[in-house]
C-alpha cells in the first residue's frame, strides 16, 4: 500500500542519456516535484557511457521537461538535483566512483540511505548492473532500496528465469518494479474500480451475461528505429506477453478481498493459471499473426515492414497479433476475450469493448432496426472514459428503438491532462506500492502462454507476409476470427467518445 509522506531518496537511472529518460523519465519526475510529490529531499544521478558532465546532463534535462511541457518555466532549482556520472556497466571500477558520489549526495540531501535504481537500459545489461549493485555495494544501505526494471523482462521462459535468478541474488521479490507502463495508465487502473465500485456491473460480470470481450491496442507508428530489438521480439513479445494480458487478467481476475498488492496480484494469477494453453496445431484456430506491407497513413506513402532499417527483407517478425483465449473458470467458461494488437494500423487507439449478451426475447424484433448489443466501453487512449451504449424509444409516435450512448470522459471532468503513466509508476515506486508492477508470477505465467505459440510460429514461417496494407486495421484472418464465432470486431474508431 502506498505511503502517504513524501519520501525522500536518490534515484539512479541507468541509461540516462537515452530515449526513454528523456521522453517519459525526466517530464515525469518534473510533474512530481511541480505537485509536491518528490519533496525536496530528492536527488538523481544520471548514468551512461557518454562523458557527459552534470552541467550537460542538466541541460538535457531542461530540454527535456521544457519540450514536454510546451512552455517556458524557470525549472532550475528542479535541475539542481541532478547529477551526472560516466559510467560503463560492464566495468567494475566505475561503481566504486558511482557508489562515493551516491554515499556524498546521500548525505547532502538526508536521503536516509533510500535508493531507487532504474534500469532505462537495454535488458541484456539488466543482470549484470544487479550483480554490480550488490557487490560493489551500492544497495548496502540502511534505507529502502528498490530496483525498477524495464521491459522486456526476458525473451521467453527460459531467459526470463535466468535473468530474474540474478536479480534476486540483489534484491527481495518486494523490491523488484517491473515495469508495464501499461499498468499506470488512468483508465487501465480504472478498469477495477468499474468492477467493484459499482453495483450496476459486477453481477452481470460473468457467462451469463457477458458474450465477450475485446480488447484492442493498435498502432499507427511502424517500427521506427528499433527494428534490431523487434526483430527479435515481434509483436506476440512486445504487446501481448505483457500489456495485452495484463489487461486481461484484470478485466477477468475475482473481487480481491482487499486492495493490497499480494490479494491483487494473487487474483491476477489466478486468471493466468486458468488461461487455457493455446499450442500445437491449436495455434492456427486461436491465433492470427500479420506483418504490415505498404500502404498510406495519412495520405503518405509508407514502406513495407520489410523494407524498414535494420529489418531482414525476408524478415517472419509479426506486427500484429490477433488471438482469443479462454478463461477456464466457472466465471468465463464460454466467454471469449479476443485480443488485437499491430502497428502501421488504421488508428492509435487502446479500447476494451465489453459486450453484454442479447435480452432473452427481443419485444421490438419488428421493427425497422434489430436490436444493437449493450456495450461497454472503456478507451484506455488516446482519449479516456467510459461509454456505454443502450437501446432507448426513438422520438414520436412509433414505439422504435434507437441506440443511445451514455458518456463519461475521463481528461473533461479531472482537467486537460491526467498524469502520464510513468509519473504515476513513479509516484508509486517513491512511496512503496508495487500493485501496479508485475510480480514474478505474472511474467512466468504469461511467458508460459506465449512460448507456446511462438515456438509454432518461429517453426513455421509465414509464407503469406506482409498480409496487411499499413494503414488498415490487419489482415483478412483477423476478421474471420470473430466471425467464425459469430462475432465481429467492433470498429474502433466509430466508437470514439467524439463520435457519440
Ligand atoms: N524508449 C521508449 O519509449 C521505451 C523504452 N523501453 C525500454 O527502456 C529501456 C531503454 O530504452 P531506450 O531509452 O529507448 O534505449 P536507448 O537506446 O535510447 O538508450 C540506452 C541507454 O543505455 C546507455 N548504454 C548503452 N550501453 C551502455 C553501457 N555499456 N554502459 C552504460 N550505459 C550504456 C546509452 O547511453 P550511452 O550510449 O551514452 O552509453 C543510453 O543512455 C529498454 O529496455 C527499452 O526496451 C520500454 C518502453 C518504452
Ligand atoms: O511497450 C511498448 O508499448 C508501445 C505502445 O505503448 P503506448 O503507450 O503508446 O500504447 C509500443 O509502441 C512499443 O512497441 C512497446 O515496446
Amino acid at each position: 500500500m502506498k505511503s502517504k509522506e513524501t519520501p525522500s531518496s536518490l534515484i539512479m537511472i541507468f541509461g540516462a542519456t537515452g530515449d526513454l529518460a528523456k521522453r517519459k523519465l525526466f517530464p515525469s519526475l518534473y510533474h512530481l516535484y511541480r505537485k509536491g510529490r518528490l519533496g525536496n529531499n530528492f536527488a538523481v544521478i544520471g548514468t551512461a557511457r557518454r562523458p557527459w558532465t552534470h552541467e550537460e546532463l542538466k541541460e538535457n534535462v531542461k530540454d527535456s521537461v521544457l519540450t514536454s511541457i510546451g512552455k517556458s518555466e524557470n525549472i532550475d532549482e528542479f535541475v539542481s538535483h541532478f547529477y551526472y556520472q560516466a559510467h560503463d556497466v560492464k566495468n567494475t571500477e566505475s561503481y566504486i566512483e558511482l557508489k562515493k558520489l551516491a554515499d556524498k549526495l546521500d548525505e547532502q540531501y538526508s536521503l536516509n540511505g533510500n535508493r531507487i535504481f532504474y534500469l532505462a537500459m537495454a535488458p541484456e545489461f539488466f543482470g549484470t548492473i544487479a550483480e554490480h549493485l550488490k557487490t560493489d555495494g551500492l544497495n548496502d544501505t540502511k534505507g529502502f532500496k528498490r530496483l525498477v526494471i524495464e521491459k522486456p523482462f526476458g525473451h521467453d521462459l527460459e531467459s526470463a528465469k535466468t535473468l530474474n535468478a540474478q536479480i534476486r541474488k540483489a534484491f527481495n521479490e518486494e523490491e523488484i518494479y517491473r515495469i508495464d507502463h501499461y499498468l499506470g495508465k488512468a483508465m487501465v487502473q480504472n478498469i477495477e474500480v468499474i468492477r467493484f465500485a459499482n453495483a450496476l456491473f459486477e453481477p452481470l460480470w460473468n457467462n451469463r451475461y457477458i458474450s465477450n470481450i475485446q480488447i484492442t491496442s493498435s498502432e499507427v507508428l511502424g517500427v521506427e528505429e528499433r527494428a534490431r530489438y523487434y526483430e527479435t521480439s515481434g509483436a506476440l513479445r512486445d504487446m501481448v506477453q505483457n500489456h495485452m494480458l495484463q489487461m486481461v487478467a484484470l478485466l477477468a481476475m475475482e473481487p480481491p478481498i482487499k486492495l493490497s498488492t499480494d490479494e491483487i496480484r494473487s487474483e491476477k494469477v489466478r486468471v493466468f493459471r486458468a488461461l487455457r494453453p493455446i499450442e500445437g496445431d491449436h495455434v492456427k484456430e486461436y491465433f492470427v499473426r500479420g506483418q504490415y506491407g505498404s500502404g498510406q497513413i495519412d495520405g503518405k506513402d509508407v514502406p513495407a515492414y520489410r523494407n524498414e532499417l535494420n529489418v531482414d527483407p525476408a524478415s517472419n517478425t509479426e506486427t500484429f497479433v490477433a488471438g482469443k483465449l479462454m478463461i477456464d473458470n466457472f466465471r468465463w467458461a464460454g466467454v471469449p476475450f479476443y485480443i488485437r494488437t499491430g502497428k502501421r494500423m488504421e488508428t492509435k487507439s487502446t479500447k476494451i469493448v465489453i459486450q453484454f449478451k442479447d435480452i432473452p426475447m427481443n419485444l421490438y424484433y419488428n421493427t425497422d432496426h434489430q436490436l444493437a448489443p449493450n456495450l461497454l466501453v472503456i478507451h484506455i487512449q488516446p482519449e479516456e472514459g467510459i461509454t456505454l451504449h443502450l437501446n432507448a424509444k426513438k422520438s414520436g409516435q412509433h414505439m422504435e428503438t434507437t441506440p443511445v450512448k451514455l458518456n463519461f470522459s475521463n481528461t473533461s471532468t479531472h482537467g486537460i491532462n491526467t498524469p502520464e503513466a510513468y509519473e504515476k509508476l513513479l509516484d508509486d515506486c517513491l512511496r512503496g506500492d508495487a500493485t501496479n508492477f508485475a510480480h514474478w508470477d505474472e511474467v512466468a505465467l504469461s511467458w508460459n502462454f506465449v512460448d507456446k505459440i511462438s515456438e509454432v510460429w518461429e517453426n513455421k514461417t509465414q509464407t503469406e507476409f506482409p498480409n496487411y496494407a499499413s494503414g488498415t486495421m490487419g489482415p483478412k484472418a483477423s476478421d474471420q476470427l470473430l466471425e467464425k464465432d459469430g462475432f465481429f470486431w467492433w470498429p474502433v474508431t466509430d466508437l470514439d467518445i467524439d463520435n457519440c
